[in-house]
């Protein structure tokens, strides 16, 4: 199962996809997680101090294959074929980040998008292998269709006006390109009449919700990452895999 994680800057994108990757990794499920955001977190909160070659250089590697035996990833790769020189694993999870740093006024990042896009499409996976990506904030992998291979797009919302106007043009811009199995979950509910105000908005689309956690925000304030959080938010997610296993059709 491919899964993207979505939605505005600050909604929870990281700290939702570190879970869910500790969520399946504890059920023994193969983990990749791919940090697509330009300003990385998942290393901190999956406490890896390594430095990760960017999946970036990538295209490199992909021009080099394309002159001598045909494009690397038309060879439909499976997790362990990808180059152990993009990724650091730890406990078993493997990470891997998208880069490239950009500077200023730095420009476009077209070619990370292709790498990011070609992988995403080509990676084969097998019954328990999990591929979580947490995308950069915003709508610019919908407009490049970076996340058209995925199978289940979830887009993370608060109960605030301006997370409500990013997933509704997210959600504008899946129906356009056809995208099946899009989700909106609600992170930061405070309460019952927030998750019904929610569930208006997005009707059959939406998924569930997690409510705030005070434990979180403190770790995060302690710099600790989620290793060994074992907190409400951590329950919660658990239901989130529970309920993609079942949309999917996988079950444990
Ligand atoms: N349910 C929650 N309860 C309490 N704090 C939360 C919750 N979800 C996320 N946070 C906190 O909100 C902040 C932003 O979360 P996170 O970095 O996961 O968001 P993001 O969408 O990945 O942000 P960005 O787009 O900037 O990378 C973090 O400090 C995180 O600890």
């Amino acid at each position: 199962m491919k899964i993207a994680f979505c939605g505005k800057g600050g909604v929870g994108k990281s700290s939702i996809s570190a879970l869910l990757s500790l969520a399946f990794l504890e059920e023994g499920y193969r983990v990749l997680a791919i940090d697509a955001d330009p300003s990385p977190h998942l290393a901190r909160l999956l406490e890896i101090p390594q430095e990760i070659v960017p999946l970036a250089e990538m295209t490199e590697l992909l021009a080099e294959r394309a002159q001598k035996s045909g494009p690397y990833y038309t060879l439909n790769p499976k997790i362990d074929d990808l180059p152990e020189k993009f990724a650091v694993t730890k406990n078993g999870l493997r990470l891997m980040v998208l880069g490239a740093i950009r500077t200023a006024g730095g420009g476009c990042a077209c070619p990370e998008q292709t790498v990011l896009k070609r992988l995403l499409t080509y990676l084969i996976l097998s019954s328990r292998e999990i591929v979580i990506v947490d995308m950069e904030a915003g709508v610019e992998h919908f407009g490049r269709a970076t996340v058209a291979p995925m199978d289940v797009i979830l887009v993370i919302t608060q109960p605030l006006r301006g997370s409500l106007e990013t997933t509704k043009q997210i959600l504008k811009m899946a129906e356009e390109l056809n995208l099946k199995k899009v989700f909106v979950v609600g992170n930061r509910v405070k309460d019952p009449s927030q998750e019904e105000f929610l569930r208006k908005e997005f009707g059959g689309l939406y998924l569930l919700s997690l409510s705030p956690d005070d434990e979180l925000e403190s770790r995060e304030f302690e710099g600790k990452g989620l290793w060994d959080y074992r907190g409400k938010l951590f329950t919660q997610v658990k239901e989130l895999k529970r309920r993609l296993q079942e949309l999917i059709g996988e079950t444990s």
